[in-house]
C-alpha cells in the first residue's frame, strides 16, 4: 500500500505567556491511499491540534511544531515553501470541520465561495469552475439554484454538506474531517456519513475521520488510532483494536459506550481527568487513571509494541524494553 501521509515523532505546544500546553507530544501514524482511518480520543487528547499540524492551521503565535515531521508522499509538509505548500493544503489535503460557520465565510455565496476554491486549485476558467462547484453541490443534494445563496441561509446539515463539497471540490488525496457530524441531528449525521463514505469510494480519497463516537469509526474505517495525552496509544485494524483492545484506555472507551439491546446497566465511565497538557505526568500518561498501573508506569514511558501486524499497544502490561 502507498503511503499518503506520515507524520513521525510530531511533538506540537501552545504558548501563551509562561503557560505551556504540550498538546501532541512525539507522535507518529501513517495513513496510506484509499485507506480511512479514525482517530479517537477525549476531549484534549490532541486530535484537533494533530489535524491543525498537518493543514498548517495552528494558531499563529500560539501554536508551534516543536518536533518531528509531517510528510505528504515523502514530501516534508514541515520544510516546503509557502507556495508549493498552497496548492497542497486545500488541493490534495483538504480538511472538514465540525463547525462549517467558521470555515464559509458568511460575506460570499456558497457558489461563489466553492468556485473559488476550484479556480485556486484546479486551474480552471470562470465557467468551468461553476459547473464543477454545482456538480459537487448536487453530489451533497443542494440544487444548483441554492448556489446563489449566502451560508446563513442554509440549515445546519445543509451547511456542513456544504462544507463537505468544498472540501472534496478539488478531489483530494487526503480528507480530514474533524467531528463533521456532532452538531448534527442523527438522520442527518447518517445521510453525511453515508455521503462521505461513498464519495470516499469513488475517488480513492484516503480519509482520516476525527470523532468521539466509536459507532462511526466502526462503520466507516478500516483502521483506528486511538490517542492519549498526545500520543496514539494503540492503533491497528477496528476489527482487532474493537474486538480485542488491549490498552486499559481503549478498553474503558469500549465499555464506556452505551449499548441498546441485553440488560440495563450503569454505564461505565475512566475515573479521573483527561491528561493536563500544562502538567502531563512521567511515564505512561494514562497511569494516574489506570487501575492496573505498576511501578515502571509511573516513570517510564511504554514503547509502542507489534501485537499482530494489524495491532500495536503502547502499555507496560503487553510487554517493552525495561
Ligand atoms: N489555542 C489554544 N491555546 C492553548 N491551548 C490549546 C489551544 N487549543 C488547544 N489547546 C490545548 O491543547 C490540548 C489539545 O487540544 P485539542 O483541541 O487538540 O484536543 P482534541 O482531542 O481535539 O479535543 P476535542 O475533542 O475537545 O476537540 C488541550 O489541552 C487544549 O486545552
Amino acid at each position: 500500500m502507498e503511503e499518503i501521509l506520515k507524520i513521525s515523532k510530531l511533538s506540537v505546544e501552545y504558548r501563551s505567556g509562561d503557560t505551556v500546553a504540550k498538546a501532541v507530544n512525539g507522535l507518529n501514524m501513517t495513513l496510506y491511499k484509499g485507506q480511512a482511518m479514525g482517530l479517537v480520543g477525549e476531549s484534549g487528547a490532541g486530535k484537533t491540534t494533530t489535524a491543525l499540524s498537518v493543514m498548517g492551521l495552528l494558531p499563529d503565535k500560539i501554536g508551534y511544531v516543536t518536533g518531528g515531521d509531517i510528510e505528504y508522499k515523502g514530501q516534508s509538509l514541515l520544510k516546503m515553501k509557502e507556495k508549493e505548500l498552497n496548492t497542497i493544503r486545500g488541493g490534495k489535503i483538504s480538511m472538514v470541520f465540525a463547525n462549517p460557520l467558521s470555515s464559509l465565510n458568511p460575506v460570499f455565496t456558497v457558489g461563489h465561495q466553492i468556485t473559488m476554491v476550484l479556480r485556486q486549485h484546479g486551474h480552471m476558467t470562470e465557467k468551468e469552475a461553476h459547473a464543477q462547484a454545482a456538480k459537487f453541490l448536487q453530489m451533497v443534494g443542494i440544487p444548483e439554484y441554492r448556489m446563489d445563496d449566502y451560508p446563513h441561509q442554509f440549515s445546519g446539515g445543509m451547511r456542513q454538506r456544504v462544507g463537505i463539497a468544498a472540501a472534496l471540490v478539488c478531489s483530494p488525496e487526503i480528507l480530514i474531517a474533524d467531528e463533521p457530524t456532532t452538531a448534527l441531528d442523527v438522520t442527518i449525521q447518517a445521510q453525511i456519513l453515508e455521503l462521505m463514505k461513498d464519495l470516499q469510494k469513488t475517488m480513492d480519497s484516503s480519509l482520516l475521520m476525527i470523532t468521539h463516537n466509536l459507532g462511526i469509526i466502526a462503520e466507516l474505517c478500516q483502521t483506528v488510532a486511538i490517542m492519549y495525552g498526545g500520543e496514539i496509544v494503540e492503533y491497528g485494524s477496528v476489527r482487532e483494536v474493537f474486538e480485542h483492545p488491549m490498552h486499559w484506555y481503549t478498553i474503558g472507551l469500549l465499555n464506556a459506550v452505551p449499548k441498546l439491546t441485553g440488560k440495563r446497566e450503569r454505564l461505565a465511565s475512566i475515573p479521573g481527568n483527561v491528561a493536563n497538557a500544562q502538567m502531563l505526568p512521567e511515564g505512561c500518561k494514562f497511569h494516574p487513571r489506570c487501575g492496573h498501573c505498576t511501578k515502571v508506569c509511573q516513570t517510564k514511558q511504554p514503547e509502542m509494541i507489534c501485537v499482530n501486524e494489524n495491532h500495536y499497544v503502547q502499555c507496560w502490561e503487553h510487554g517493552g524494553n525495561l
